[in-house]
């Protein structure tokens, strides 16, 4: 399976460095469908000059949890999130079910440039027979609860 979709978050002091990154791939990404918190998606709109990023809610307002539904949903195959490691952030237990959400889930994550370069390079980009590996919750969700 290739990467159809990917998810592009960003916070604040990320935001320059996300957005030259897109910009820099955007040939790679046009084929691509682009989901995004709010701000990093209008952002990347303007830059990339598409019209067609699905910009959702603004981190911090609930779009990072939207992601995380999308995520749990099967919608998204990749995810890009250059969080920020020097800046508290308000809605940090969103940021945190994010990330936990796409572990649970097996999707590959980009923290910052150089991991996304490393995916964006991979070869597993494009290849559709490769297949990540959806895991199977059957365990769980069939548990025996008294
Ligand atoms: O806060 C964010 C991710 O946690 C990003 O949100 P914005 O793209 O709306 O700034």
């Amino acid at each position: 399976m290739a990467v159809q979709s990917v998810a592009l978050v960003a916070h604040d002091n990320k935001k320059k460095d996300l957005v030259d990154w897109a910009y820099k791939n955007s040939d790679q990404f046009a084929p691509l469908r682009l989901y995004a918190t709010g701000t990093t998606g209008r952002l990347l709109s303007e830059r990339l000059g598409r019209d067609d990023i699905h910009c959702l809610l603004s981190g911090p307002l609930g779009g990072d949890q939207q992601i995380g539904a999308k995520i749990a949903e099967g919608e998204i195959d990749l995810l890009v999130f250059f969080w920020d490691p020097l800046e508290p952030q308000p809605h940090d237990p969103d940021i945190k079910a994010l990330l936990r959400i796409a572990a649970l889930w097996n999707i590959p994550v980009a923290c910052n440039r150089a991991s996304a370069e490393f995916i964006l390079s991979s070869r597993y980009m494009t290849d559709t027979e490769h297949t990540p590996g959806k895991p199977d919750f059957s365990d769980y969700t069939g548990r025996k609860v008294s």
